[in-house]
């Protein structure tokens, strides 16, 4: 409600402060002009009744002349005994001119002692007038007066008449008659032009009798026969009277005078034109008016000024309150700590600085300082935190405001009550008399700065200590950083090397090499690598490689990133490992096997021309395809388990048969795993694959051979010890009854003895013979050396078979042989054993049946001896 009033307040004060100036301006304007008029008007009137006196004199110096006509008459009429007549007295140059203007042609009468009118001129007069009140007045009143009648209307002229009467005597003084004259008021209005009446006035003569009036108006006369009027008593600015018509003559307004002529018993009124009358007052109120509206406008212009400028004052402090919010709202929001500092001084003339208020403060300042604002605002600096006085604070607040410039720092703490505030950034402005500070905590983009000063640090170390040279360039090619590596290699100094001068490094003949990258960048943005010559400032070329990549943001190249490895070295080896390759090459191509190189993902990476043959042979190129591709599903069936194995870090060589052709052939094939540098991984494996058709053919034969007794054609000891360990692991894995049978010839000796020692090799021969006759074909027979011999049966499927085929060839051998003529009669003893599933050696397994033998022999010979069935295991019997 308060704040209504006041805003009203506020808003009607001066509209209301002007409104009353232009009241009392426009009052006293008013008033002002109101006694002007007045003024005016009264001098309007004084001068109205000037020449109304004037009229009125002159009027009364005609109506005196009258009278004094009428009086020469009357002496001259009694002079001449009554016999003056009319036309002499008004003759030209007569009495009557020395008085008046015969001009005037007035209407004059002698009326004798009976009241007939004797005489007449100029008018009409009623012959018998002695019934008149002023033929009777006369009659009966001899003194010498004249008579003015009231002003009449004449019946036949329509003229208002002013009658002058005088009575004549005789001699002898009795009544004679009476001279009458008649004037027409309107002559005395005529003389108009005399009274300098101005154009539009009014001269009247008014009879105060009957109020018959005659009127000039300019060239008009107006006569009336009735007049209504009154007179007004003016008292301002003096008392006066004005003549004020109740019925005007015509439109215009006029200002009246008059003037009283009481022996004639006439009023003289003039009247002039009020406009022309108060010409001068309307002049000077229109002069006021002017001047009242001017200065109104200028008072409203003032005003106006003042409500714009109080509107504008209004706004500016409400925005200045606003901004002042804006600030303390915006201080409050900040994210940095804000506060004004006032300055406390020293009593005295010096007024030093001893310390600061805190004026005003946001929450985070307080929070800062560790209190809450409330606490701390208006207190001083010494008590909230000393040591702002003792680190040197306080003195950079005086400096600043003494100085009048701002004051912008980082600086670190260790005072703050929050430990964890390192860095601060304040910035210090001088406000009036004291500072305002806004303090921001920057610990966090400190420690950021100093782990990215340290990355820097870092990185420039990583690239200094790279083994690649580096090179930052713009987006012109000018250079704007190298490493140390890149010195060394290209043998310019980092100085030399900035802007274009990195050039001068490159072999001339390479330049466009280089030109032609860095426009291939600028086209594609691509990565380009190649290789390069540098020169060195000796003379020393250096081959390098290098690769260039752009740095693009937003689909714009900003520079160029550069590296350059010096491969002078490798280039070297590798031109050394091509010769050694190709030097290898040329053995391997010479070499009949197939030799090839397979990498861990088992794609070929070499094969001489042998393996380029084979494979040719089949159509698909070999180089940079599968191991599976290549071969087909089929053969890497076979192939992918030695692959693995290879692949696993195992040398290993296996036999592969192709049954491709017509004619079967053998490979030998021999993988060796390549091992990497640490020789953990296995990167690969060389492939060794040769035809052995031939040599396995021979080996087969000489196999054959050497497992063949010579004599007899069966088996050798070789051979039976390799088939009787082939078989006892074929009996161990399918759990299958065999049996081995030992037996020697009786009494062998005696025959060499006695028929030599051919007939003993016939013999054996003969045996040999016979005991494949009895023997199955699946069944071993090996002839161990000289007369032993040795039995395989396998899968036996019951016990008494293999001791019914021992009884038989027992009797089989005691028939007789007959060797080329020469009879031998000999027999033979057997030792059976058997074997299932046992942990037996072969040699073990033939020394029971040795000593089953042995038994026989003891037993008389031509005999057998079988050893115990160990019965099978019982998960097996079940
Ligand atoms: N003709 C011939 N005799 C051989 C051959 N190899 C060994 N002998 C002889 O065969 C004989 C074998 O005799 P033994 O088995 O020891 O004796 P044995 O006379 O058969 O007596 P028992 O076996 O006890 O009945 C020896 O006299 C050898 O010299 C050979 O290849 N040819």
């Amino acid at each position: 409600m308060l704040d209504f009033f006041r805003r009203l307040y506020r808003a009607i004060l001066l509209p209301a402060f002007g409104a009353a100036l232009l009241i009392f301006t426009w009052a006293s304007v008013t008033y002002q002009v109101r006694q002007e008029q007045q003024t005016a008007r009264y001098e309007a009137v004084l001068h109205s009744q000037s020449l109304a006196h004037t009229l009125a004199e002159h009027t009364n110096h005609l109506l005196r002349q009258l009278d004094h006509a009428t009086q020469l008459f009357k002496l001259k009429y009694e002079e001449t005994d009554g016999a003056l007549r009319l036309p002499e007295f008004t003759r030209k140059n007569g009495l009557l001119d020395s008085l008046l203007p015969t001009k005037l042609d007035l209407p004059m009468a002698i009326l004798d002692q009976n009241g007939r009118v004797v005489d007449s001129m100029n008018g009409y007069f009623t012959p018998d007038q002695k019934h008149e009140t002023v033929f009777k007045n006369h009659a009966s009143n001899p003194a010498d007066v004249s008579l003015v009648a009231t002003p009449v209307i004449d019946s036949r002229t329509k003229k208002w008449q002013i009658q002058i009467s005088r009575r004549l005597n005789h001699a002898n003084g009795s009544f004679a008659g009476v001279i009458m004259v008649m004037i027409d008021p309107a002559y005395f209005v005529e003389d108009y032009d005399r009274l300098n009446v101005d154009t539009g006035g009014a001269v009247m003569l008014i009879s105060r009798e009957n109020g018959m009036s005659a009127a000039r108006i300019d060239d008009q006369i107006i006569i009336s026969d009735s007049i209504d009027f009154r007179v007004a008593q003016v008292s301002v600015p003096q008392p006066s009277e004005e003549f004020l018509l109740k019925r005007p003559f015509d439109a215009i307004d006029r200002v009246y005078g008059y003037a009283e002529m009481p022996r004639y018993l006439l009023t003289a009124v003039v009247g002039n034109p009020t406009a022309t009358a108060m010409t001068r007052f309307y002049s000077r109120r229109n002069m006021y008016y002017g001047a009242a509206t001017v200065a109104s406008a200028l008072v409203l212009l003032f005003v106006y000024l003042l409500v714009q400028q109080a509107h504008r004052l209004r706004r500016s402090a409400s925005m200045v309150i606003e901004a002042q919010l804006m600030l303390r709202a915006a201080a409050d929001a900040s994210l940095d700590a804000v506060f004004l500092f006032k300055a406390c001084r020293m009593r005295g003339a010096r007024r030093e600085i001893l310390d600061f208020t805190i004026a005003d403060l946001n929450e985070r300042g307080a929070q800062l300082m560790g209190y809450r604002s409330a606490d701390i605002k208006d207190k001083r600096l010494v008590e909230v935190m000393p040591a702002l006085h003792s680190k040197g604070f306080v003195e950079k607040y005086r400096h600043v405001l003494e100085s009048r410039q701002p004051l912008e720092e980082e600086y670190a703490v260790d005072f703050l009550p929050n430990a964890a505030v390192h860095w601060l950034h304040h910035q210090i402005v001088p406000i009036t008399d004291g500072v305002a500070v806004n303090v921001r905590d920057i610990t966090s983009r400190k420690e950021t700065e100093l782990a990215a000063r340290k990355n820097q640090a870092e990185l420039a170390a990583v690239n200094d200590a790279s083994p690649l040279g580096l090179l930052r360039a713009d987006a012109t090619g000018h250079c704007t950083y190298v490493n140390r590596t890149f010195e060394t290699i290209t043998g310019l100094t980092r100085d030399e090397a900035l802007g274009d001068a990195w050039m001068r490094a490159v072999h001339p003949a390479d330049r466009a090499v280089l030109k032609s990258a860095l426009n291939h960048m600028a086209r594609t943005r691509a990565p380009f690598q190649d290789t390069l010559r540098c020169v060195h400032p000796d003379g020393k070329i250096i081959w390098v490689s290098f690769k260039i990549a752009a740095m693009v943001v937003d689909g714009n190249v900003y520079g160029y990133v550069g590296t350059v490895d010096d491969i002078t070295h490798i280039r070297k080896s590798v031109m050394a490992l091509r010769e050694s390759e190709s030097r290898l090459r040329t053995i391997a191509d010479t070499l009949p096997a197939m030799v090839a190189y397979i990498d861990a993902e088992q794609v070929y990476r070499f094969h001489n021309v042998a393996y380029e043959r084979e494979f040719n042979r089949t159509g698909p190129t070999v180089l940079g395809r599968s191991v599976r591709d290549t071969m087909g599903a089929e053969r890497y069936a076979f192939l992918e388990p030695y692959v693995l194995r290879a692949l696993q870090g195992e040398t290993l060589t296996f036999e592969e048969d192709d049954t491709s052709d017509t004619i079967e052939r053998t490979y030998e094939v021999v993988y060796i795993p390549q091992m990497d540098e640490d020789g953990v991984g296995v990167i690969g494996f060389h492939v060794m694959r040769q035809d052995v058709t031939v040599q396995k053919r021979e080996k087969q034969r000489l196999l054959r051979l050497s497992q063949v007794d010579a004599l007899t054609g069966l088996t050798n000891r070789a051979g039976f010890l390799q088939k009787l360990h082939d078989s006892m692991a074929n009996s161990r894995e399918n759990g299958n009854l065999m049996a081995v049978m030992y037996m020697d010839i009786d009494r062998f000796k005696p025959v060499n003895d006695t028929f030599g020692h051919a007939v003993g090799d016939a013999l054996l021969k003969a045996f040999s013979a016979r005991l494949t006759h009895t023997m199955r074909a699946s069944d071993t027979i090996a002839r161990l050396g000289g007369d032993e011999f040795t039995i395989i049966m396998e899968r036996i499927h019951r016990i008494d078979d293999a001791a019914a085929l021992a009884a038989k060839i027992v009797a089989a051998m005691q028939a007789d042989f007959d060797l080329d003529g020469t009879v031998v009669s000999i027999s033979t003893s057997i030792g059976l054993t058997y074997y299932r599933d046992e942990d037996v050696s072969p040699a073990e397994l033939l020394n029971r049946a040795d000593i089953l033998l042995y038994e026989a022999k003891q037993a008389g010979r031509n005999t057998f001896r079988a050893g115990q069935v160990i019965p099978p295991p019982a998960s097996n019997a079940a």
